[in-house]
C-alpha cells in the first residue's frame, strides 16, 4: 500500500482508539494494548517509506495522528521527529485549524525543546493568529503559555492585540472556560507584572463576570492568579465565587494574602467549605495556629476556638494550642478530642487522625512512626512518602552530616537585613527549603537532623494537604520551626526573594513534581538564595524518574557548580523490588564560584528529553488507575537503561539492605515497541 495511505488510515484507526479510550473502553495499560501497538507501528512504518519532505496534506494526517497519541498520553517519538522536520514552508502551508491542532497536541506532550520552540514562536508571529475564531485564538493561546512561548519575541504582543482586536460578537462566544484560560495564558506570557490592565485583559475579564456561571475549581485558581498579573482587580470575582470555591482558589488567595489576619479569613472560609469534620476541624486548627503567629490576633484565635467548640470540632491539637494559648474555653468533645475524622473522610485525613489517636504530643519520633505505621496498614493505606525507609536513612544522613558540619545553634536570622557583617556559615542555625509538604512526615524528618534552631520552610500547593500538614507539625511539636507556605512552588520562590537574604538557603529537598525538577532548582540557583554551601536533595529521580534534573546536576557538576554528586539506588518507600534513586548534590564554598552562574548551554540529548516526556506520561496514566505496579517496576529499568545510555549517568552507590533484591529489580524488562 502506498504509505501515504497507510499513514491515513492508520491515523483515522488511532482516532477512534483514542475515542474508546475516553470512553474508558481501553484496556488498563494502553501503551501495550495490541490494537494501539498495531496503529502505532503502521504510522511509523510509513512515516520511514514516506518521500520526504511530506506534502501539506500528508502533514495534516500527523498533526490528526499526533493529536489521537496525545489523547491516549503516548509518545510516539517518530511522529513527533517528523513533524518537528517540516520544512518551515509546509508549516506556513497549513490551514489555520490543522496548526492550532498541532501546537496544542505537541504542548501536552510538555517537551523541553527550546530551539522547537523558538521555531513555533517565530511560525506564529509570521503566520499571526488574527481570523482563526476566539475559541481557536483561546485554543492556541493556551498551547502557547504552557509552553512558555512568551519568552520568545513578538509572542505575547501577538496574542494580547488579537484579543485587543477581537470582534465583541467574538468574545461573546467564548464560554467561561475558555475566557479564564484565555485570561491566564495572556498572563503567563507576558513579560512581567502589569500596573494597569491593557485593554485585551479588560475585554476578556469583563466578558468572563458577564458570564452566567463563573469560574470554579483548577480554572478559578487559574484566574485568581492571572487577574493581579494583568493590573486586574479580582474582589469582585472573588466575593461572587468564594462560597463555592474550591482548593485551587483558595491555595491562590492564601499565598496571594500577605498578612496572617486575612489568611485566617480565607482559612475559616475554606473550613466552611469542606465536607468532612475531621477535615473542617484541621482547617480551623490551621486558622488558629496563622492566628497565633501574629500577636494581635490572640482574640481571633479565641473566636475559632469558641466556633469550633460549639460545634464539637476540638481535635487534640486544639487542646494544644489552647493550652499554648492560655485560653479558658471549654473544649467540646472533651479531652483529647476527636480522633476519628467522621465519615468518608479522605485516605489522607484519615492518616492524620491515624497519627492523633496515637502521637504521644510533642514527640516528632512518635508522630511520624504512627504515620508510617497508616501507611503500612494496607496496599490502600499507603502514602507519598519519598522519605521513608531506606530512602529516609539516605536522607537523613545526609542531613544531619550537614547540620553537624555546618549548623550548631548559634543564633542568626534568616531574615532581611540580619546578615550585616555576615559571619562564616559555621556554626548557625540552618535554613532549608522543602518542595511539597504534603502531611509534613519528611519536613518533620529533615528540621530534627539539620540540627537546634534549624527552620524549614516547606511549600505545598494543596491547601486542605498543608493544613493537614500544620496539624500533623503541632502534634509532633515542631510548629516554631517548620512552616508551611500555601500555593505552587514557583510563585512562592518568587515570593521569598523579597523575604530572605541571599545565599541564606543551606538545604533543598524536593518531593512535589518530577517533571519539573530541573526548572524549580533552576529558578533557585538564579534567586541568588542557595548557599555556596548548599546540600541539595530529591527523591523519586528513577520513579517516576527526573531524567533532565540528573542531567542538569551532572552538567552542574562538571562546571564546578556542584562539586559532589551522589545518586543512591535503593529499593522505593514500600515495595522491595522496586527501585529508586535519591539525589545528593553538595556545593563546596572553595570551589563553587556562583551558584547563579548558567550551568552549560549545551542541551540534553533528544533521547533524554523523549525519556523525560515518557517519565511524564506514565505518571499521567497512573492518576487515570491505568499502571500498575508490576508494569513500574519494568518501567523504571527502562528510564535507568535510558539514563545510561543517552547521558552516561547510573547510580554511584546502594542502599539495598538485601543486594539479591536490587538484582531481582534489575532484571525486569520493560516491553515498548520501537515508535
Ligand atoms: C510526594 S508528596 C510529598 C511527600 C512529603 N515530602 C513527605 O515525604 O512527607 C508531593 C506533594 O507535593 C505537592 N506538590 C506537587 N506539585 C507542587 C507544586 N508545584 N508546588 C507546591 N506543591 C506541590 C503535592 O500536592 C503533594 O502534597
Amino acid at each position: 500500500m502506498d504509505p501515504t495511505e497507510q499513514l491515513r488510515l492508520a491515523v483515522r484507526n488511532a482516532e477512534q482508539l483514542a475515542a474508546t479510550l475516553r470512553q474508558g473502553r481501553r484496556p488498563r495499560e494502553v501503551t501495550v494494548d495490541p490494537q494501539v501497538a498495531t496503529c502505532a507501528t503502521e504510522i511509523r512504518q510509513s512515516i520511514l517509506l514516506m518521500k520526504q519532505p511530506v506534502s501539506t496534506a500528508v502533514a495534516g494526517d500527523l498533526v490528526a495522528g499526533l493529536s489521537a497519541f496525545a489523547k491516549m498520553r503516548i509518545l510516539h517519538a517518530d511522529m513527533l521527529n517528523n513533524l518537528k522536520d517540516l520544512p518551515r514552508k509546509t508549516w506556513m502551508d497549513m490551514s489555520a485549524p490543522v496548526v492550532v491542532e498541532a501546537v496544542t497536541s505537541y504542548a501536552q506532550f510538555q517537551l523541553e525543546d527550546p530551539d522547537f520552540n523558538q521555531f513555533l514562536s517565530d511560525l506564529l508571529v509570521s503566520r499571526g493568529v488574527r481570523r482563526m475564531g476566539a475559541a481557536k485564538l483561546a485554543n492556541l493561546a493556551y498551547a502557547a503559555a504552557t509552553l512558555n512561548l512568551g519568552a520568545f519575541e513578538g509572542v505575547h504582543a501577538l496574542f494580547s492585540d488579537a484579543f485587543a482586536a477581537a470582534a465583541e460578537a467574538e468574545l461573546g462566544r467564548l464560554g467561561t472556560f475558555d475566557l479564564s484560560r484565555a485570561l491566564w495564558s495572556l498572563a503567563r506570557l507576558a513579560p512581567e507584572v502589569y500596573e494597569s490592565a491593557p485593554p485585551c485583559a479588560s475585554r476578556l475579564s469583563d466578558a468572563l463576570l458577564r458570564q452566567r456561571k463563573l469560574p470554579f475549581g483548577y480554572s478559578l485558581g487559574q484566574v485568581l492568579w492571572a487577574m493581579p498579573r494583568l493590573g486586574l482587580d479580582s474582589d469582585i470575582l472573588w466575593r461572587r465565587v468564594q462560597k463555592t470555591a474550591g482548593k485551587e482558589a483558595f491555595a491562590e488567595k492564601l499565598r496571594q494574602a500577605k498578612d496572617a489576619p486575612t489568611q485566617v479569613e480565607l482559612l475559616r472560609g475554606l473550613a466552611e467549605n469542606v465536607e468532612a469534620a475531621g477535615l473542617q476541624a484541621a482547617v480551623l486548627n490551621a486558622a488558629v495556629l496563622r492566628a497565633m503567629a501574629v500577636r494581635d490576633e490572640g482574640a481571633s484565635a479565641e473566636e475559632i476556638l469558641e466556633l469550633m467548640a460549639l460545634r464539637g470540632l476540638w481535635t487534640p491539637v486544639t487542646y494544644r494550642l489552647a493550652a499554648r494559648l492560655g485560653s479558658s474555653i471549654k473544649g467540646s468533645p472533651p479531652a483529647p478530642g476527636l480522633t476519628q475524622p467522621g465519615q468518608r473522610a479522605h485516605k489522607y485525613v484519615r492518616a492524620l487522625y491515624h497519627a492523633l489517636a496515637r502521637a504521644k504530643p510533642g514527640d516528632a519520633a512518635s508522630a511520624a512512626a504512627a504515620l508510617e505505621s497508616f501507611s503500612r496498614s494496607s496496599k490502600r493505606a499507603w502514602l507519598k512518602f519519598g522519605a521513608a525507609d531506606e530512602k529516609g536513612v539516605v536522607l537523613e544522613e545526609a542531613w544531619r552530616s550537614l547540620g553537624q558540619s555546618q549548623g550548631s545553634g548559634s543564633s542568626k536570622g534568616s531574615g532581611k537585613g540580619s546578615s550585616k557583617g555576615k559571619p562564616s556559615k559555621v556554626g548557625r542555625p540552618l535554613l532549608a527549603l522543602e518542595f511539597g509538604t504534603f502531611l509534613g512526615y519528611s519536613a518533620a524528618k529533615m528540621v530534627r537532623q539539620l540540627g537546634a534552631g534549624s527552620r524549614v520552610i516547606s511549600f505545598e500547593m494543596d491547601p486542605e494537604v498543608a493544613c493537614l500538614a500544620m496539624n500533623f507539625i503541632e502534634i509532633a511539636g515542631l510548629s516554631d520551626v517548620i512552616d508551611v507556605r500555601i500555593g505552587q512552588c514557583e510563585d512562592l520562590v518568587q515570593d521569598l526573594k523579597a523575604e530572605l537574604d541571599p545565599e541564606s538557603v543551606d538545604a533543598v529537598y524536593m518531593d512535589h513534581n518530577q517533571m519539573t525538577y530541573h526548572a524549580d532548582l533552576s529558578q533557585l540557583q538564579e534567586s541568588g538564595l542557595l548557599s555556596k554551601e548548599v546540600l541539595f536533595a530529591a527523591t523519586q529521580a528513577l520513579k517516576p524518574g527526573a531524567p533532565l534534573l540528573l542531567w542538569h546536576l551532572k552538567e552542574a557538576q562538571k562546571a564546578d557548580v556542584f562539586s559532589e554528586l551522589d545518586i543512591v539506588s535503593s529499593p522505593d518507600c514500600g515495595f522491595k523490588e522496586m527501585e529508586d534513586w535519591t539525589v545528593l548534590a553538595r556545593a563546596t564554598r572553595a570551589k563553587t564560584r556562583s551558584l547563579k552562574r548558567r550551568v552549560s548551554t549545551s542541551r540534553p540529548p533528544r533521547e533524554l528529553v523523549l525519556l523525560a516526556a515518557e517519565c511524564n506520561l506514565m505518571r499521567w496514566r497512573t492518576a487515570q488507575g491505568m499502571v500498575d505496579e508490576a508494569r513500574w517496576n519494568e518501567f523504571v529499568q527502562y528510564v535507568r537503561e535510558g539514563m545510561e545510555k543517552f547521558a552516561g549517568i547510573t547510580s554511584t552507590r546502594d542502599y539495598w539492605p538485601q543486594p539479591q533484591r536490587r538484582d531481582a529489580a534489575r532484571k525486569h524488562t520493560y516491553e515498548r515497541l520501537d515508535y
